[in-house]
């Protein structure tokens, strides 16, 4: 007779190999990479912040550069500081991203692109009741339908690339395209909005060996936070520092890590982990390892999350309670 001790190990051996082995066979996209070196790199919003920091990484590991943005002077600035700290030049494309005239003569202008980076965007936080709805309108306009307007103008040219290697449409999103903020119902609803874009997107441009990558990171310190940290509510501040804050430049290395190993969630510093997990959803996965993860940790993690809640509704509730016996 077996020892019942000894089948028992075995068998809480078995169980997590045969659920690795299974996750193994049936991740779907497959793994895939996507290089930078000798390739053309568009980055819209790439003159300031994290667009600046990604374009200053992409040149250095060799690609050619695209930046696109509304101010010239902006963009002026950022090839110069590119151009002295590498020595290599970027092409530079002024266009507001509202317009799908001028973006699509730009992206015709600069050629064929390998990756796209769709990363402009503008975040005024504020409570919906105070906000105006031409506000609303600002963030979704340039946030999510700035982002259609570029991706239907690049598609085209990067769907006839031959020969080339696998391409990348990558969106910047949020932390807050994770989970919705005090103070961010219009921002959050245009970051959510990119999430459904990229998923159906995946599966129209995956036969083109185009893969997508959706970025969420936290606090950055770039000109946009420090402009938006002015109007921020409270609460705002408190809930959004659950997540530790970053630089542009760390976000744009796990940024452009995440394009070149082709994965569909990017998330940014450990808090962003733990937020990945929580939200996989239905999202693609192309790491078996991660599924593994999503799968072993979905109970534990459901747990964390709803602690996160309590806490957050904590503040709501004291902050409400200050305000009024004041
Ligand atoms: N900083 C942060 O804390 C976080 C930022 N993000 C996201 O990262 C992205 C970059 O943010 P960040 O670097 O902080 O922002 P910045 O404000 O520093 O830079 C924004 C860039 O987008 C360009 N841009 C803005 N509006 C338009 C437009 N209508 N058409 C074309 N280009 C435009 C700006 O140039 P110009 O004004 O000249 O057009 C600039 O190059 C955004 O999508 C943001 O939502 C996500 C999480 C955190
Ligand atoms: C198990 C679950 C773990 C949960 C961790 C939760 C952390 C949530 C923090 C949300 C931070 C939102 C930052 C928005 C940044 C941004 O986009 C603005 N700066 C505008 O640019």
């Amino acid at each position: 007779m077996a020892d019942p001790n000894l089948s028992l190990l075995s068998l809480l051996l078995l169980l997590p190999l045969a659920l690795l082995l299974l996750l193994y066979l049936i991740v779907r996209p497959r793994p895939a990479t996507v290089p930078i070196k000798n390739r053309h790199v568009f980055i819209t919003g790439g003159s300031s912040g994290i667009g600046l920091a990604l374009a200053h990484r992409a040149a250095s590991e060799g690609a050619r550069v695209s930046i696109l943005a509304r101010s010239l002077d902006k963009l002026e600035e950022a090839k110069n500081y590119i151009q002295l700290s590498t020595g290599i030049d970027v092409a530079v494309f002024v266009a507001d991203v509202r317009d799908y005239d001028a973006v699509s003569k730009a992206v015709e202008a600069a050629g064929p692109i390998d990756v796209l980076v769709v990363n402009q965007g503008v975040f005024v936080p504020g409570e919906l009741e105070k906000q105006g709805l031409d506000e609303v309108r600002f963030m979704v306009d340039i946030n999510l339908i700035g982002s259609f307007n570029v991706i239907k103008a690049a598609l085209p040219g990067m769907k006839d690339r031959k020969d080339r290697g696998p391409g990348s449409i990558a969106l910047m999103s949020s932390q807050a395209g994770q989970v919705g903020i005090y103070g961010y119902t219009a921002y959050s609803a245009s970051k959510f909005g990119l999430r459904g874009l990229a998923e159906a997107l995946q599966q129209e441009v995956i036969a083109d060996d185009i893969h997508v990558s959706l970025i969420f990171p936290p606090d950055t310190d770039t000109p946009g936070l420090t402009e938006e940290t002015k109007k921020r509510p409270q609460l705002t501040s408190i809930i959004a520092e659950s997540s530790g804050a970053m630089k542009a430049e760390e976000v744009a290395k796990k940024a452009l890590d995440g394009i070149k190993s082709a994965s569909f969630i990017v998330p940014c510093n450990f808090e962003g982990l733990l937020l990945s997990i929580a939200t996989a959803g239905l999202s693609p996965q192309r790491s078996f390892i991660m599924a593994f993860v999503e799968v072993v940790a979905a109970g534990i993690i459901r747990i964390a999350a709803l602690g996160f809640q309590w806490n957050w509704y904590t503040s709501i509730h004291k902050w409400h309670g200050q305000n009024k016996s004041t």
